[in-house]
Order: structure tokens, then sequence, then C-alpha cells
């Protein structure tokens, strides 16, 4: 009989129970056993339902309290030295030091997990490092579905994927050397599993989906050759990609079974079937987890059919793409979601009864399903053939997108010298990225006007006071380049797919993004417009209250495109082009309303990049057409900026510098100015603002520090092109850290100005300390 199967489930709960729990245990309100009865209440109703879905291999320790990689960092005991020796198992304290900092401990590293809007904590290792086993999370969770009846699949890290995500600490160390000393403990984990009764183990590696050099190739038969003498079976999960040339590797593994990806890469199932392992079992990914449209059980169907037909019944898993991480919990909760957009979705919830339904149909069960088959059928036809997706007016603007649209007037050079004229800054200008502490005051205040607990008019004067006192603050911190400080906005997409048409938003389907942190990404349908202005009544009235230049403040198409759900009709680069004709019309109506400067954000443009490198220079050609087609509307007095943060540049320079931003603000404090390099080497031509304070970190950094580390920057960016500002905006920061950080920040950049005209030397590179 073919199997369904599930890979991993979301665990922030539908509710996000797991968010309070947590965040009420930091905050010391409740204690650890508080937060462990709500964590393991969550696991059983989540175990229940996936088999109540018909779901027959549930998988264990898909759950965490903070990272899926942190918790194989702490069950590695990969225990960086500066949390202290640990004696038995990671503590719950050491582990959320590890996440979030400590004390004056830095915290770990954070980064996407690959190309997805999840971030986890990166393992750090150094030469010598010993490795034991110091958590048994994995067993105790098996156990505990097993006392409530439910026999699951443990999930795991892969040895390799853990290694080649992990940094190094020692200079010159590749961390995959240190495999042998990992594969022990991973040895020793799935023999404690076995002997707690686990017969098979999910071992996910997602690296087998990226460009891998033959040592990492290699590894893999290194590795799987160890663990295949353990006990229990090996499903080796690879997802968010085609496996490409790293085909013959995971398909000639000796494991009992491979997961592949056939949404991102349905083309790769003739080749795994050829190449498959003579028994191994095929676990086929037919149901999109990285997306919320309802499967065209149909369509779905068939690759299960054909691996049936070539492999019998007995060999066949049926599994969502991916872990259902990536998508909320269940469409059931959305009651005020349009009825015909509603129906075209599926979330975690529905996407297990899609892959129990293909499971019945692969077992010759057709019958029981034809109702779900029937409505799938139904379905996909209304959705495309639905004139909610399209607009004619809309089709015609994108196709008549010229060349001529994407470039602004004159180089930037010549447009530096009309900026500067009327700006009036002084050298070293400095600015925020955008937003200020959202307080729980102002997200209260935001949630009681939704729910009608105080009027419109009383949440828009509420607005203005903290508008208007953030522009009060910056003018007495002394900044150069204002903001309004974003407090209408619940999220930066969210907040534009709110008013966009062509997007559809929902109260429940949260998404974590980091740790207890969570997004609700829109829902893009249909063919996008803007009926009204989105900012411009915020950017405005910020002005009017101020004569120092004011930053309009807007998310890019690229960015709203990477953290929505995106209509799987027509290719991601034509609705990304819609957005950026959004988009547009609103940097041409802020400068109307008289914004001397406009920041269009692009955090997300990294993490579109495509997995295989091959793909990016296409994503590049058509992501930075559409961030150029929304900034170049502007005349050029119009000081046009961007921010990127959670980057590494180096290898993406030429496109960052066609994007033609005059200014561009990105991530560097935590790399102490590493980041820069990329910008030195490339000769950057435009200006910059090299974070100078860690935003993500409560700690705040001093006026020396940041003088230190904006020489660094003079060492390799002329002064005439350098800006001061934070990483990232400061929404999860609180007002005390964020005024005191604030403060230093516009007295360091004094202190160099007065250096400056102290020494009486034209402003140019100064040594690096
Ligand atoms: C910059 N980042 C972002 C990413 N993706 C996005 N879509 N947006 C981003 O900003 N990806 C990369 C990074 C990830 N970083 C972050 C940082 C912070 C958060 C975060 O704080 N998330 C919040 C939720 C934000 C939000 O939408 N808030 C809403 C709703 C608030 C709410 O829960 N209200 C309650 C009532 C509250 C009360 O009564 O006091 C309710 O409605 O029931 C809002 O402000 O209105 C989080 O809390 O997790 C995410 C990613
Ligand atoms: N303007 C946004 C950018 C975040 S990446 C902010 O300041 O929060
Ligand atoms: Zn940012």
């Amino acid at each position: 009989m073919a199997i369904a199967a599930n890979l991993g489930f979301p665990r922030i709960g539908a509710h996000r129970e797991l968010k309070a729990a947590i965040e009420a245990y930091w905050k010391g309100e409740t204690d650890a056993a508080a937060l462990a009865a709500t964590a393991a209440d969550l696991r059983a109703r989540h175990w229940t339902t996936q088999r109540a879905a018909g779901i027959t291999v549930i998988p264990s320790n898909d759950f965490s309290l903070y990272d899926q990689m942190l918790d194989m960092t702490a069950t590695l005991g990969a225990v960086p030295a500066r949390f202290g020796p640990i004696g038995g198992e990671v503590s719950l304290t050491t582990y959320f030091a590890m996440a979030r900092g400590a004390k004056g401990v830095p915290a770990m590293e954070m980064t996407k997990w690959f190309d997805t809007n999840y971030h986890f904590i990166v393992p750090e290792v150094s030469a010598g490092q010993s490795f034991r086993l110091a958590s048994l999370k994995a067993v105790r969770e098996f156990e505990e579905a097993k006392a409530l009846g439910i026999h699951t699949r443990p999930v795991i890290i892969g040895p390799v994927t853990w290694l080649a995500l992990a940094k190094s600490r020692t200079p010159g160390l590749a961390p995959l050397e240190l495999l042998p000393a990992v594969l022990p403990v991973y040895r020793e984990l799935l023999d404690r599993l076995a002997a707690a009764g686990a017969d098979r183990v999910q071992v996910d590696e997602p690296i087998l989906a990226t460009d891998l050099g033959e040592f990492h190739r290699a590894a893999f038969w290194t590795a799987y050759d160890e663990l295949a003498n353990a006990a229990p079976k090996l499903m080796v999960a690879t997802y968010f990609g085609a496996l490409g040339p790293n085909l013959d590797v995971a398909t000639k593994l000796p494991v009992d079974g491979l997961h592949v990806d056939l949404v991102r890469a349905p083309e790769q199932l003739e080749p795994v079937l050829a190449a498959l392992a003579p028994g191994a079992r095929l676990s086929l990914g037919v149901v999109d987890g990285r997306n919320v449209w309802r499967a065209s059980l149909e369509a779905a169907l068939a690759p299960v059919a054909r691996a049936v037909a070539v492999l019998g019944t007995d060999r066949v898993e049926v599994a969502p793409s991916c872990s259902l991480l990536h998508v909320p919990f269940d469409t059931g909760l959305e009651k005020e979601l349009d009825a015909e957009v509603h129906s075209w979705l599926a979330f975690a919830h529905q996407k297990l009864e899609e892959v129990a339904a293909l499971t019945a149909a692969a077992n010759g069960d057709r019958a029981a399903v034809a109702l779900a088959f029937e409505r799938s059928a139904v379905v996909a036809m209304a959705r495309a053939s639905s004139r909610r997706i399209h607009n004619a007016g809309v089709k015609a603007r994108v196709a008549g997108v010229g060349a001529d649209d994407l470039a602004r007037r004159s180089p930037y050079a010549t447009r530096a010298v009309v900026q500067d004229a009327r700006l009036g800054l002084p050298i070293l200008p400095t600015t925020t990225i955008g937003s200020f502490p959202q307080t729980a005051e102002v997200r209260r205040a935001r949630a009681d006007a939704r729910k009608g607990r105080i009027t419109a008019a009383d949440y828009d004067a509420f607005l203005e006071r903290e508008t208007e006192a953030c522009v009060r603050f910056q003018e007495a911190a002394g900044l150069d380049m204002l903001v309004h400080g974003e407090f209408e906005r619940n999220d930066m997409v969210e907040c534009f797919g709110e008013q966009l048409s062509g997007f559809a938003f929902t109260r429940h389907g949260w998404v974590q993004s980091y740790g207890s942190r969570c997004v609700k990404p829109p829902l893009i349908f249909g063919d996008v417009a803007r009926p009204e202005p989105m900012t411009v009544r915020w950017s405005r009235f910020a002005q009017s209250l101020t004569d120092r230049p004011m930053k309009g403040m807007l998310t890019g198409p690229v960015t709203i495109l990477q953290w929505s759900f995106v209509r799987d009709d027509q290719p991601r680069s034509v609705t990304c082009r819609q957005i950026a004709l959004a988009i547009r019309d609103e940097v041409v109506d802020l400068e109307a309303a008289g914004l001397p400067a406009i920041q269009i954000d692009e955090p997300a443009l990294r993490e579109g990049l495509p997995l295989r490198r091959a793909d990016w220079e296409a994503y590049l050609g058509w992501a930075v057409d559409a961030f150029r087609l929304s900034a170049a509307g502007v005349r050029d007095e119009t000081q046009i900026h961007t921010h990127m943060c959670y980057s590494e540049f180096n290898d993406i320079m030429p496109a960052i510098a066609r994007m033609d931003a005059d200014v561009i603000s990105i991530e560097t404090s935590r790399s102490d100015m590493e980041l820069l390099a990329a910008f030195s080497d490339f000769a950057y031509p435009n200006e910059i603002g090299p974070g100078v304070w860690d935003i993500h970190s409560p700690r705040v950094p001093d006026e020396e520090e940041i003088v230190g580390l904006l020489r660094k920057a003079l060492a390799v960016i002329p002064a005439e092109r350098l800006w001061v500002n934070p990483d990232c905006g400061l929404k999860t920061r609180g007002w005390a850290e964020a005024e005191a950080a604030t403060r230093n920040m516009v007295a360091a950049a004094r202190q160099l100005r007065a250096t400056f005209a102290d020494s009486g030397s034209s402003i140019t590179a100064q040594p690096a300390e």
C-alpha cells in the first residue's frame, strides 16, 4: 500500500499559543513547566490532527521552541564556549541564550533557511571541537507521541546539511571536515531512537537541492555509509528544488528511502525513478508545502500513479513537497476572507487531506475520494476562469513598459549634485531605516481599531500623536534625514497587500519567521493594481511637522512578491512587474506630496535568488528591472534610497549597482563591516549607509564603538558617499534602547565631522583602526 506521509507540521499553534507561551516565559511571567505544558499540549493536538486528516507517517521532533537547526546544534552538544560549559543536557536557559544572546554574550548568528522567509540559527564550529549527545529531545518527543498511541517518524537535520550550513570559527577549517566527529553522535541518537521504538527516521538534507562540490557530495557517502548501519530505517528528505547533478548521490545512498520535491521540480520524477536504488522507497512531494493554493488532485496524482506503476504501491509514499512549517495552519479559521478566494486555498490541514486523498487514489480506492477529486477539479476551473483574477488595464500597462521606464532621467553623478543642493545635508548624514518601536501600545491600538473598540478617528489621532512624537524625537536627537516611524503598519509587506487590489489577506494565516516572531503573508491571487495612494497620508503629515527632509517609506516589488503567497498561474516575474508599477505610482505620488527622498526597501532581493547559480542571472534580470521600474518615475532631485538586510552581497554586486538607488543602507554591524568589502572591491558608485548598530540585539552601542565602525567604513568609502544609520528598522526594539543608540549614533557622526573640520583636510578615507 502507498502511504500518506507528512514531513513537518506548523508548530506555532492555530492561535499562536506557542508564541504567547515562549514570550511569557522570556518575560519571567511563567516558568519552564508552564512552557513545557503548552508545548506538549500543542504537540498532542498537532499529532491528533494529522492522524485525523488521514496521515499514516506522522513526524515528531518537527516541533521546536525556537528553531530545528538550533535543536540539532543542541543535540550535538555544539554549544559555543561563550555560553559556558554544559554539564548534562543543554538547559533551556542555554538554549535560549544561544538563540537570543544573554547578558554580555552575543547570540549565535541567524540567517535565511534556503529561499524561505524562515530564519535559522547558524551552527558555529571550530577545529578540534568535540561533539556529544547533549539533548534527547527527539527521543522524548517520540516517546510522548507513543504514549498517546501515535507511532511517529522522528525528523532530524542531516549531518551534511547541518555542517554545510555551519560557520567555521577557525580560519581555514571547512565545517565539513568535522563530519567524522559528528557521525558517532548521530549514530548514538539513532540508536537511542530505535531503543525507544522508532523504526524509521526522516533525515532532512535540503542541501542536496543546491550546487555542491565534490567534497560535499563525497561527504554524503561517508555519512550514510556510517548511518545506514543504525537500527532505524532512514528516509533522506530533499526539498525546495531539483536534485540536479546531486541525483546520483541521493539515489544511491544506502538508505531505505528518498523524498523528492516534485512541485518545484516535477521533471526529476523520471530520472529519480530510473536511478533509485533497488528496493528503496520513494516519497513523492506532490502537494505544495511552500504555497497556499489547493492542489489540482488529478494533476498531482499523475506522478504518483507513474511511480506506483514503476515501483509498486509498497515502495511509494505520498507527501507535501516539504515541511508544512512554511504555510498557515487551517483555512477553516478564516471567517472574513472573500468566499471565492477562500475556496481556492489549502493551508496545512487541507494539504494533509489532499495528501490522504491522493494516497487513497494511488491505492486504487478512487471511489472513496471521488468527491475530493471532483471538488478539486471544479475549484481549479473556477479559479482559472474567475474574473477576479484578470485586469485588462494592468495587463496592457505591463505590456507597454519600455526601456525608458526603467531608467532615471540622468546618471547618478548628475542627480547627486541636484540632490545635494536641495537637501543641504552635512557630510556623514544620519538617518534611520524607517520603523520606530512597535510597542505593545501601538499594536493594541491597532487591534482595538480593528475590533471596533476604538473609532477610526481615535486610531488616526493616536497615530498622529505617535508620528509627531517620533518626528520630535528625531529632531531633538539631531538626525538629519527623518522618517515617519511606520506606526500605522502591521507589517512592511502585509500593510501594502491590504491596500493593493489582486491581494487578499487572512486573519490567522501566521507563519513562523524566527523564534516566536511570525508574519502573515498576503495572498496575491490576481492582477495587481493600486486603487489609491497607500502611504502618502502619513508621509505628508510627517513632512508637514518639520523643516528637515523626510524620507517616504515603501516596500519594494521584489520583497512584496517574496514575502507573499504568490499566484501560481503566471510567472513570478510578471506578478513582480505588476507590483512594481503599483509602487511606481506611489513613488510619484510621494514626490508630488513634497517628499524629497523616498526609500524603497528590498531586504528580500537576495533571498529570492534561485538555489542554483545557473538560474541567478535570469532572476536578477527581472528582479532588478522591477526595482528600477518602481523607482525611475521621479525627477533627478528626488533622492531614491533602498535598504537591504540579511544579505551577503559579494556575489550579486553588479545587480545591486544596477538598481541605481542614490543611497543604499545595508546590514553590516554584526559582521564588523566585513560586508563592506564587497562594495569597495566592486567600486560601488553611489552612496552607502553601512549599518553601525545591530538592531537585532538589545545592546546599545556606545559612541566610540560607532566611531570605530565608521572609521572602518571610511577606509573603503569616501566620506562624501557615506551615510550613518542602523542596520535595519527599530520596530523590534524598545524606546529606551532606540533613544540611547540613536543619540550615540548622532554623536559619533558629529565627532567624525569635527575631526574633518579640525584637520581642515578634504574629506577622504581615514585609516581603519
Ligand atoms: C524584516 N523582516 C520581515 C520579514 N517578513 C515580513 N513579512 N516582514 C518583516 O518585517 N522577513 C524578514 C524579517 C523578519 N523579521 C521580523 C521581525 C519582526 C516580526 C514581528 O514582530 N512579527 C510580529 C507580528 C507583526 C504583525 O503583523 N503584527 C500585527 C498583529 C499584532 C497582533 O498579534 N495583534 C494581536 C492583538 C495584540 C494586542 O491586543 O495587544 C491580535 O491581533 O490578536 C499588528 O501589529 O497589527 C509578531 O508578533 O510575531 C516578524 C518578522
Ligand atoms: N523600513 C523597514 C525595513 C525593514 S527591512 C523598517 O524600518 O522596519
Ligand atoms: Zn531591514
